[in-house]
């Protein structure tokens, strides 16, 4: 038998390109945030494939952009960084969106990092077009930059996902299990507490207040005398009056469907009843605010 491989890899793309569903498809479990508003990921949070030959370490990272505030800046310090620690990068292009710009200014970025860590091009969202399409977007791809490997995906009806793990595994160099069976994520559950509640709050919102909005867990802890109910109290922060208006909805209804969407996914996770316990509060230009930055864990 061959040696057991552990090792990270992480997923770059523009936003929306599918990192974040490749990564629960791939883990099996969410993990990450998915959303149909782009950059909602903003935690490296990282996802554990384990296997009897392998362990395989996704670090999920925030989409590549030009940075215009300080958080901007931020996210993609976290990138590059990110970049530098791991094994194996996969690219990520949607199959049914064309190769752009922004696609062509995250290949001239991986470029400088190809020598030493290898890219893997992959086509996502195979599902939403013709085979034809997929073969073109193949070709499209392979001109941008030198790939390792380049492989079509669906993690929508997990075409390929297997063979995704395996050309990732092949990267990794050889070692023991990196952290134990079973845990699928190192990131603290508060973390991904708050990052649930962040996703339920940005479904259908405007287009501009995904970055407006940060959430805190400000407390999690079993209910006295219960051990079926867990209470769940967080903050979400709005940079404007306005904004919180659009988070309350008619008479709060908004915030309490939010609430309720997340208080559901919450549960999942944490495999436990919760009570959820959600405020709103405006922190004025919290982006631009190193001190309330850190304070909101960027
Ligand atoms: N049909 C289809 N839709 C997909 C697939 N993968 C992702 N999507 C959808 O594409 C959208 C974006 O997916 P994400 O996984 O959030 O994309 P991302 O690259 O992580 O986005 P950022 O976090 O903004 O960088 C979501 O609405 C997903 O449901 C796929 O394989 N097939």
């Amino acid at each position: 038998m061959s040696e057991h491989r552990s090792g990270f890899a992480c997923f770059v793309g523009r936003p929306n390109a599918g990192k974040s569903t490749l990564t629960n498809a791939l883990v099996g479990t969410k993990v990450a945030i998915t959303s149909s508003k782009p950059q909602t990921t903003r935690h490296a949070i990282r996802g554990i494939v384990h296997r009897e030959d392998a362990q395989l370490v996704l670090i999920d990272t925030p989409g590549l952009h030009r940075p215009r505030t300080l958080l901007g800046e931020r996210l993609n310090d976290i990138v590059h960084t990110t970049w530098s620690e791991v094994d194996v990068v996969g690219f990520c292009v949607p199959a049914n969106e064309k190769i752009g710009p922004g696609d062509k200014f995250i290949a001239a970025e991986l470029q400088k990092i190809a020598k030493r860590t290898p890219v893997i091009g992959i086509v996502t969202k195979t599902d939403l077009v013709q085979p034809q399409q997929v073969a073109e977007q193949l070709l499209a791809l392979q001109q941008v930059m030198e790939f390792a490997e380049l492989v079509p995906v669906s993690a929508v009806d997990g075409f390929q996902v297997a063979t995704l793990a395996d050309l990732l595994v092949q990267r990794l160099p050889e070692g023991p299990q990196l952290y134990p069976g079973g845990e699928l994520t190192d990131e603290p559950e508060q973390t991904l507490v708050a990052e649930l509640i962040r996703e339920a709050a940005l479904e259908g919102v405007r287009d501009e207040l995904p970055h407006s909005i940060a959430v805190t867990v400000e407390e999690m802890l079993p209910r006295e005398g219960r051990d079926d109910l867990i209470d769940v109290h967080a903050f979400l922060y709005v940079e404007r009056p306005s904004q919180k208006g659009i988070i309350l909805g008619h008479k709060g209804e908004r915030l309490r469907e939010v609430g309720a969407a997340a208080r559901r996914n919450i549960e999942r996770l944490l495999g436990s009843k919760v009570y959820l316990d959600l405020h709103i509060k405006v922190a004025k230009e919290w982006q631009r605010d190193p001190r309330q930055l850190r304070r909101l864990g960027f």
